[in-house]
C-alpha cells in the first residue's frame, strides 16, 4: 500500500490530514508557505522525513511569491520564508535539512534570473520528494536482513508512510522483510498522547495487511517479559554524531526495556536525519507541545482543571542502548562516532 502522505500537482500541494486518521482520510490542498507551515505545527503532516518534505515545497510556494529583479534583492527575502518555516518545530532535522538544501540550491544558481530559479526550487523540493522514497526503499533492504525469518517486532509512534515520502524507515524495513517473505507479525505501542501508533501505524499495516498488534504503552514492558517480543524497531528525528537518538516520546523506555530483557533495539533513519553537527543527544533541542494534547482526547476532557502538565514530544536514546542504526547507506553498529561518519564519505 506505502500511501504517499503529500501529493504535489500543477501548483498545489496535496496532504493527508494525520489530526483525522484513521476514521476520516481527508486530503488539505496548500498553494501557501505560510499555510504549509501551519500545517507543520499543528501536526497535518508530521514525520521528520515528511516534515522535511512539506517544508521544501513550502519554501518553493514562499519563493514563487517573492517579487524581485534580481538575486540579491531575491534572497534575503526567501531567507525569511525559510526562517517562518524552521520555526515550526524544533527537534527533527530533517526540516532544517531540507530548508538548507533549498537555500543551497538558491545560492548555487544565483546567477539565473528569480523567474528561472524559482521553478528550479520547485523541481529541487519534488527531488528531495522522489529521493525520500527510493532511499527508504533501500533503508528498507539493507535493515530487514536483521530482522529474524519469524518475528514479533515492538515499534513505537508512527514511522511509516505517512512520517516519509510514502515507504517509511522503521514499518520501511517491515515491509521489506515481509516483502523478503519473512513472518514478520508486529506490535504497535497506541504512543501517547498524540497516538501516532494507534491511529496511524495500526491502520498502515492493517490496509498492507500486515498483522499488527496494538497495545497501550504501559504494555511493552509485560510482553518482552513473557518472551512476546523478538525485536524493536523504531524511527528517529535526529540523530547525534555519537549515535544518540531522539525520537517519538516513550522511545527511550522501550530502549530500557529492550536492554533489560536482552532485546535488538533498532533504529531506522535516512541520513538527512542525521546531524554530526552535534557530538551528543544532550544538544538535540526537545519540543514541547500543547498541555491539550495530554488532558483532551478530542473535546473529552481527561485530567481536572489546571492541572500542572508536562508534554515533551521526544526523548533522547542514549547510543549505548541502540543495537544498530540501519540507513539507506547501510547498517552502522557499534562505533557509532566512526560509523556515521564514514557513512557520508559514501556520498548521498
Ligand atoms: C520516520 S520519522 C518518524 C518520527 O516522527 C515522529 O514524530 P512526530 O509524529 O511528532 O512528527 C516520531 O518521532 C517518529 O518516530
Amino acid at each position: 500500500m506505502s500511501i504517499k502522505p503529500i501529493e504535489y500537482r500543477d501548483g498545489i500541494l496535496r496532504m493527508i490530514d494525520q489530526r483525522l486518521l484513521p476514521t476520516e482520510e481527508t486530503w488539505l490542498e496548500y498553494t501557501d508557505y505560510r499555510e504549509v507551515a501551519e500545517a507543520i505545527r499543528s501536526m497535518v503532516v508530521r514525520g521528520a522525513p515528511a516534515i522535511g518534505v512539506a517544508a521544501a515545497f513550502g519554501a518553493a510556494f514562499g519563493a514563487r511569491d517573492i517579487e524581485a529583479e534580481n538575486f540579491e534583492a531575491f534572497y534575503p527575502e526567501f531567507e525569511k520564508v525559510c526562517a517562518l518555516l524552521a520555526a515550526t518545530r524544533p527537534t527533527a532535522v530533517n526540516l532544517f535539512w531540507a530548508l538548507d538544501r533549498m537555500k543551497h540550491f538558491a545560492r548555487a544558481n544565483a546567477a539565473y534570473p528569480p523567474a528561472d530559479l524559482k521553478t528550479g526550487l520547485l523541481f529541487e523540493a519534488m527531488a528531495i520528494a522522489d529521493e525520500d522514497d527510493r532511499l527508504n526503499r533501500t533503508m528498507g533492504r539493507h535493515g530487514q536482513a536483521l530482522i529474524p525469518e519469524q518475528a514479533r517486532v515492538l515499534t513505537h509512534c508512527n514511522a511509516g508512510a505517512l512520517a516519509t515520502g510514502g515507504y517509511g524507515t522503521a514499518l520501511g524495513v517491515i515491509r521489506a522483510a515481509v516483502a523478503a517473505g519473512k513472518k514478520v507479525a508486529v506490535y504497535a505501542d497506541e504512543t501517547r498522547p498524540f497516538l501516532q501508533g494507534s491511529r496511524l501505524t495500526a491502520w498502515e499495516l492493517q490496509k498492507d495487511k500486515i498483522p499488527v498488534t496494538l497495545i497501550c504503552d504501559n504494555m511493552a514492558g509485560y510482553l518482552m517479559s513473557k518472551g512476546e517480543i523478538d525485536c524493536v524497531i523504531v524511527g528517529a528525528d535526529r540523530i547525534a554524531a555519537n549515535g544518540d537518538v531522539a525520537n517519538k516520546i516513550g522511545t527511550y523506555t522501550v530502549a530500557v526495556l529492550a536492554k533489560e530483557h536482552g532485546l535488538p533495539f533498532y533504529v531506522a533513519a535516512p541520513l538527512s536525519t542525521i546531524d554530526l553537527s552535534i557530538p551528543d543527544g544532550s544538544h538535540i533541542p526537545i519540543e514541547e507541545r500543547d498541555r491539550r494534547e495530554v488532558t483532551h482526547s478530542g473535546e473529552r476532557q481527561l485530567a481536572p482543571e489546571g492541572i500542572e502538565v508536562r508534554n515533551p514530544a521526544f526523548d533522547v536514546t542514549p547510543a549505548r542502548l541502540v543495537t544498530a542504526i540501519i540507513t539507506e547507506k547501510g547498517v552502522v553498529q557499534g562505533d557509532y562516532q566512526s560509523g556515521l561518519q564514514a557513512l557520508f564519505g559514501k556520498g548521498r
